[in-house]
């Protein structure tokens, strides 16, 4: 054995484990393998590919274009970049449309990629479909709340289970899931006493986005967390940097420097 020995991935056991001593399992996403390094050595215990690459990188208003291409070309770079986290790939919208083709598109995912396991928007809907991935060996973290991907349908993004009817969906969905075999539940954007209501009630941990502190873990989306954009954040994302900021100044050094550091230079003279 070498002199330093490259610690072991995180694996979904380890996972499960931290829920039962109530440790705080901390996420990040990452969309290449140079940010997926950094938030790996930096410590988080999972990394998500976020499909929110359709809006951080590819420039979409939403994440309904990204396709199952752009989610495995993104996640192998992803694995190459890491070494510790336990990664999750989201699947795509239309990816999931039934519970054969989700097996499919998981079976693509994991093969061409490596990734440990998926995430897949939705709640009752979905439990068929988590169910048979599961059944296949498939690890599966599911995302309830705000879910990007039915934008359209739900009218815009807001919070999640403000009154009855919809808080008991959220808990019977949440129950659903767990017993479907996920192995994590992502909750976006779930007013934070149902959040902490809804963790309390689960052997699986649940990952909170804009769902107050009392989640088993969290999660946001990396470029919101350093400040790398030139659009505002959701209000739920606290940015503990200003990266845009630096690479705007850095940028503009550089530009200055390369115009003032030379004169004119002139044109060869022509001879014909
Ligand atoms: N940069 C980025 N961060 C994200 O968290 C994220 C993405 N992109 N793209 C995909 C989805 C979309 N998400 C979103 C987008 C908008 C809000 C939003 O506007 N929320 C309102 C709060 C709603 C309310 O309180 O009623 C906000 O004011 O931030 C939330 C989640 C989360 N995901
Ligand atoms: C915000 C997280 C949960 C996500 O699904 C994404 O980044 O795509
Ligand atoms: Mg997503």
């Amino acid at each position: 054995m070498s002199a330093q020995t490259p610690r072991k991935r995180i694996t979904t056991r380890d996972i499960a484990a931290m829920r039962q001593r109530g440790e705080a399992i901390a996420m990040l996403t990452a969309y290449d393998a140079t940010m997926a390094a950094l938030v790996d050595m930096a410590g988080v215990d999972m990394i998500l590919v976020g499909d929110s690459l359709g809006n951080v990188v590819l420039g979409h208003e939403t994440t309904l274009p990204v396709t199952l291409d752009d989610m495995i070309r993104h996640a192998a770079a992803v694995k190459r970049g890491s070494a510790r986290a336990l990664l999750v790939c989201d699947m795509p919208f239309g990816s999931v449309t039934d519970p054969q083709t989700a097996l499919e598109s998981a079976v693509r995912v994991l093969k061409e990629t490596g990734v440990e396991a998926v995430k897949i928007e939705g709640g009752l809907a979905m439990v068929p479909t988590v169910e048979r991935l599961v059944a296949h060996g498939i690890a599966v973290v599911a995302h309830i709340g705000l879910t990007p991907q039915h934008v359209h349908q739900m009218g815009g993004y807001y919070m999640h289970g403000k009154d009855e009817a919809s808080a008991e969906r959220l808990r019977q969905e949440a129950r659903a899931l767990e017993a479907a075999g996920a192995f994590a539940i992502v909750l976006e954007c779930v007013t934070p006493v149902l959040a902490a209501e809804i963790t309390r009630s689960l052997t699986i941990p649940t990952i909170g986005i804009g769902s107050g502190k009392d989640c088993a873990g969290q999660v946001l989306v990396v470029n919101d967390l350093i400040g790398l954009n030139t659009t505002p954040p959701p209000s739920f994302a606290k940015p503990r940097a200003d990266v845009a900021a630096i690479i705007k100044a850095a940028v503009g050094d550089y530009v200055g420097e390369t115009k003032a550091e030379r004169g004119p230079i002139p044109l060869p003279r022509r001879v014909d």
